[in-house]
């Protein structure tokens, strides 16, 4: 009796084929085999080799990018604590890590200390190796974006720029932390605090639309709050410049992307809505869904039910910010004349010579307390805190163009007047057009997966834990209740939470 040898099947990740595998396979074995040998497994994309073939040797040494000189764009990196010959790259050389601080789709951020001045950064090293000329130009181009924007006092800064071994490394400012650890740290956030990291942003915003870009990525993880409290945005991995947009642009992550996207219309609005998704769910500790008919819902102009603990100014804001029809939404400038606005810039004004000297008392600190001090730093140190102290602080400029040049989504009906005159946003703000838009949405977007969830806030999630901190209930009613302001039950932490940040230094 001859037994029947079966030879081994290949496992493959193919769905089309996992398929006919099952059918065939309760037909007939041997027709099974049959079809097998007609669709070969999938191979694995290989990695560009011209591209390192083509490569020279220099790209083994650390070459600093920089995009000021622009005849020159890469040039050797030269620190009297790097040398060449040794195998250890310049990261390696030149940094002391202390932690990792985050990762990415693109990279792992470290907490370093520098041995050329002792002082602390975080090193964003790119994840990936450059894969081919066009990834490399790529990531540069984010190296650009933040060389562009270092000067803003909203926009994370970069210091130095270098590529090795096929990786990009980025030398940037330290913060405290994301805005996602900031929420998970106090749990729920001041409406005060609310306005003034809006502002924050708006700033920085502003500085990218002013100069035709648009950031495509706004979202709680790429805004960092400094050790001062100041909101800064980073991450201009997927800014584009809005006359390439339509070509050239990649939409960022899906919780915070605008509507309109779907139907490849990139325009600055695109920022509104991620800005406006953004303070929502930092105002009413949100849980955003990623698709579903949620998604849909919070694109066609419905709200959570927690939108209602804000008040109605904020909501009136979110709302307009998030108008599903993008020609509607307010620009930067027309958002910037908000009463609120006003008189928080009008504030700043007036107490901003305090807070420079403060920053600069927190630098002089920092530069005393690094191993590298040196008379020359601590002279140069006194020196500007004394003329800081002499010249006295100006008032800061913030051009806000009128609605006539500035750049408007709009077609003239925007909801915003000269004087940011809010229009009436009760009830769904959905009607006409706007309508047979969400329809047209709802077509596109039921193609996703959907998630059945509710949108959640994340006090709901960390219930438990909260009451495991506390050794008395607390009753969630009484957060919701339109009596009283929800957040004053937090108050006392959120002061702990800066002043944590202030004894940071
Ligand atoms: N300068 C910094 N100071 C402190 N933490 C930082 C800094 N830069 C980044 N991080 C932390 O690292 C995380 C990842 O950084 P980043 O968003 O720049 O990476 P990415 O790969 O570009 O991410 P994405 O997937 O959003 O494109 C941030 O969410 C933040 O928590």
């Amino acid at each position: 009796m001859s037994t029947a040898h079966h030879l081994p099947v290949p496992h493959i990740c193919d769905d089309e084929f996992l398929e006919l595998q099952t059918k065939e396979l309760s037909r007939n074995e041997d027709s099974f085999r049959q079809s097998a040998i007609k669709k070969p497994p999938k191979l694995l994309k290989q990695r560009n080799h011209d591209f390192f073939l083509n490569k020279s040797s220099n790209s083994l040494s650390a070459l600093s990018i920089s995009f000021k000189d622009t005849s020159n764009i890469t040039q050797e990196v030269h620190s009297s604590f790097y040398y060449k010959n040794r195998s250890e790259s310049y990261f390696e050389q030149c940094f002391e890590i202390i932690s990792t601080l985050g990762e990415g789709s693109f990279g792992q951020v470290f907490k370093v200390k520098s041995r050329e001045d002792g002082l602390l950064y975080a090193v964003k090293k790119s994840k990936e190796f450059f894969r081919s000329e066009h990834y490399r130009s790529e990531r540069l181009e984010e190296v650009k974006r933040y060389e562009q924007f270092s000067n803003n006092e909203n926009c994370v800064k970069l210091y130095h720029a270098w590529e090795q071994d096929d990786r990009l490394y980025m030398q940037l400012e330290l913060c405290h932390g994301s805005l996602v650890d900031y929420l998970r740290e106090s749990k729920v956030v001041l409406e005060e605090r609310v306005w003034s990291i809006l502002l924050d942003l708006l700033l920085a915003v502003k500085s990218l639309h002013d100069k035709n870009l648009i950031h495509l990525d706004i979202k709680m993880d790429n805004i960092l709050v400094a050790d001062d409290g100041t909101c800064k945005l980073a991450d201009f991995g997927l800014v584009v410049d809005a006359d390439k947009a339509k070509i050239a642009a990649i939409e960022g992550d899906s919780r915070y992307m605008a509507p309109e996207l779907m139907q490849g219309q990139f325009t600055k609005a695109a920022d509104i809505f991620s800005l406006g998704i953004t303070i929502l769910e930092l105002a009413c500790n949100l849980v955003l869904p990623p698709n579903g008919p949620l998604w849909i819902q919070m694109r066609n102009g419905q709200f959570p039910e927690h939108i209602h603990m804000l008040s109605e100014e904020l909501q009136e804001v979110i709302k307009s910010m998030m108008n599903p029809n993008h020609s509607q939404r307010p620009t930067v400038d027309e958002l910037l004349k908000h009463s609120r606005f006003l008189s928080l810039l009008e504030f700043r004004r007036r107490w901003q010579f305090f807070r420079t000297m403060k920053l600069q008392i927190r630098e002089s600190k920092r530069i005393v307390n690094s191993k590298f001090c040196s008379i020359k730093n601590l002279f140069v140190y006194f020196f500007t805190i004394m003329s800081t102290f002499f010249k006295g602080i100006g008032k800061p400029e913030i051009k806000v163009s009128s609605p006539s040049e500035s750049s408007s989504h709009s077609s003239g009906n925007s909801a915003f007047s000269e004087n940011f005159e809010v229009s009436s946003l009760h009830g769904s703000p959905i009607s006409g057009n706007c309508a047979n838009f969400s329809n047209e949405l709802s077509n596109i977007i039921n193609s996703t997966p959907l998630n059945t969830q509710n949108v959640r806030a994340r006090k709901d999630l960390t219930k438990t834990c909260f009451q495991k901190e506390h050794s008395t209930p607390i009753n969630y009613q009484d957060l919701n209740s339109s009596t009283r302001n929800p957040f004053d039950k937090t108050s006392l932490r959120c002061k702990k939470l800066f002043t944590k940040f202030d004894d940071s230094d």
